[in-house]
């Protein structure tokens, strides 16, 4: 495959006088994974549909290598794969037939048998798509989103509704086609997917990025240090003096403490606790994960 990275340069978005994109400037190098996290709004699904050249900006560009994907989105496009909304799919035709009206579509193609085998759907070939579980109906998706042979896959939160086996799948998926030397830009909600699959990620909030690196530059950036839980009954508040507490959270059953330092914040609490007569339940430390730094940023979960 070409070494061919994506680079969005200055681009703006808006919808009336909402910005949705805010003079974004990214770099997506070729053949890794690349995640984008933001959310509910944050303008993820419009930046994706502007690098797949669906959606003009109103400000900026997209280059895919040297190519301006506004300018020439033909050219882009039959070398881009983009995973549509399962909702797009006539219901009435089968799994076979629905992947060779699409194959009609391109020159350049991969067999039909070929993604079928590839994403698990040959019980499932002759079936009507009406008749498709949730998981069966991506795997189709995905499977269209292929059938050009692309370079570049996108995937508009691919394992949303997903059960936890049928996500575990698409991820094997997803890491095979990297490892055939394409590159993946996905969208996620899931920062255990995030965490799990994507080589780089950009956290967006408001049209901007907050963050860009791998998932380790972000932790280590924002968490340097490690996260305290103890059970919320032990009575541990913001008015309770804790050493190298940068953030304290409660979540559920749950109080978190963001520490800076994992021994002083462990010895404060527990002298505070013998002072106070509490008994300490539900303790456990763990190294900070993608999900902190996103709270971190944004400030929502
Ligand atoms: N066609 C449109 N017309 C007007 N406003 C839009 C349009 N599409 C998106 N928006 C607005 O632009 C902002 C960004 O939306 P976008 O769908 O890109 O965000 P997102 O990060 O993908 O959100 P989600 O995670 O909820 O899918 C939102 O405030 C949304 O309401």
């Amino acid at each position: 495959m070409q070494e061919n990275a994506l680079r969005l340069e200055n681009v703006t978005k808006r919808y009336g006088t909402m910005t949705a994109v805010d003079n974004l400037t990214l770099t997506v190098p070729s053949g890794i994974v690349f995640g984008l996290l933001g959310p509910n709004g944050a303008g993820k699904t419009t930046t994706l549909e502007i690098v797949e050249g669906l959606r003009r900006p109103d400000v900026g560009h997209v280059w895919w290598g040297d190519v301006d994907v506004a300018q020439r989105p033909e050219r882009a496009r039959s070398r881009f794969g983009v995973q549509l909304q399962t909702s797009a799919f006539f219901e009435l035709l089968t799994v076979r037939e629905t992947l060779e009206l699409f194959h009609s579509f391109y020159r350049r193609r991969l067999p039909v048998p070929e993604l079928i085998s590839r994403l698990d759907l040959e019980e499932k070939q002759n079936a009507r798509v009406d008749g498709l579980s949730g998981g069966q109906r991506q795997r189709l998706a995905l499977a269209v989103a292929l059938i050009n042979d692309p370079e570049v896959v996108f995937l508009d939160e691919p394992s949303a509704g997903l059960d936890p086996q049928a996500r575990r799948k698409l991820w094997e998926v997803i890491l095979g086609l990297k490892a055939e030397g394409r590159t993946v830009v996905l969208t996620t909600h899931y920062m255990e997917e995030a965490e799990f699959l994507v080589d780089r990620l950009a956290i967006i909030d408001r049209g901007r990025v907050l963050d860009e690196g791998t998932p380790r530059e972000l932790i280590q950036r924002h968490m340097p240090a490690a996260v305290v839980e103890v059970s919320r009954s032990v009575g541990v508040n913001s008015t309770v003096d804790l050493p190298a507490v940068r953030r304290m959270e409660e979540r559920d059953e749950v109080t978190m403490l963001v520490s800076d330092r994992l021994e002083d914040t462990l010895v404060g609490l527990v002298n505070w606790a013998q002072r106070e007569g509490r008994t300490i339940t539900g303790l456990t430390t763990r190294n900070a994960t993608l999900e902190d730094v996103f709270l971190e940023l944004t400030g929502r979960s």
